[in-house]
């Protein structure tokens, strides 16, 4: 979709002024950032920055001190659907089938309809040889497929994923990649915390760059590769920022 066409709808969230304190320390100071309502928007920073902290705000998991957060508008309920696929997935002690059809009943889907939409997310996330395994098994890439899947399950308009492809090799990186993109043009707003400049420039419509809880640039994806617009943007690139 044109950067037009992305900035004509509404954002699905918003930060305005959020700031996050913890033990007298400022981690999130005064932070800006609208989602758009299509497309992908890398959240990147060094370790640190407060990405993981942002899409906690962005998830309604965090409630800012100061400042505000709002979805589709609002501040309170109903949220559009968000969901947030944590760096590291919770296994149950269930089977990977199990697992779905739990997260099925989790978002309300009818019993009859259950068993139906869980071969869907199977093939989707190609988990079919693996229904039976208890998901705890899996290999870490495998793991990360199956939490993607179990968030699509929900159908969210938000989708927040957080390093989803950290320590991953390229063909499992490439397996959740095609996933974003999937869900990217089937109409889910995506927010994706990555260290990887490489999956950005792959993935991303815009790129917010986070430094010490602030954001520092945010830009069309092609334009922050060209000319990031902060001079920490700059040095993460070149490899010489840290926090
Ligand atoms: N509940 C908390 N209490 C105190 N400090 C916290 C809390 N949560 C996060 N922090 C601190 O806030 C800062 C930002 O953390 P956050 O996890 O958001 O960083 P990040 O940008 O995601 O880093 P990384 O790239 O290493 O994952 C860190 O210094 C972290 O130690």
């Amino acid at each position: 979709m044109s950067e037009r066409r992305l900035a004509d709808l509404a954002p699905v969230a918003r930060l305005s002024g959020a700031r996050v304190l913890r033990g007298g320390e400022t981690l999130i100071d005064g932070l800006t950032l609208s989602v758009p309502a299509r497309g992908v928007l890398a959240l990147m920073g060094p370790n640190g920055a407060g990405k993981s902290l942002t899409l906690r705000l962005l998830a309604g998991l965090v409630r800012p001190q100061a400042g505000q957060a709002d979805w589709d508008g609002a501040p309170l309920p109903p949220r559009p659907k968000v969901a947030l696929v944590f760096q590291r997935p919770v296994m149950l002690r269930r089977s990977v089938r199990g697992t779905l059809t739990h997260a099925l009943a989790t978002y309300g889907v009818p019993r009859r309809e259950r068993a139906a939409r869980c071969d869907a997310l199977l093939r989707l996330g190609r988990l079919e040889a693996l229904a039976e395994r208890p998901a705890r098994w899996l290999s870490g890439g495998e793991q990360q497929r199956l939490a993607l899947v179990r968030a699509l399950g929900a159908e969210p308009r938000l989708l927040l994923l957080d390093e989803p492809t950290a320590s991953l090799d390229p063909e499992a990186t490439a397996a959740i990649e095609t996933l974003i993109r999937q869900a990217a043009e089937a109409g889910t707003s995506v927010v994706l915390v990555t260290h990887d400049p490489g999956q950005a420039r792959r993935l991303a419509d815009r790129v917010a760059f986070l430094h010490r809880g602030r954001i520092t640039a945010e830009q069309a994806a092609e334009d922050f590769f060209a000319a990031p617009a902060s001079a920490e943007a700059r040095a993460y690139l070149d490899g010489r920022l840290l926090l």
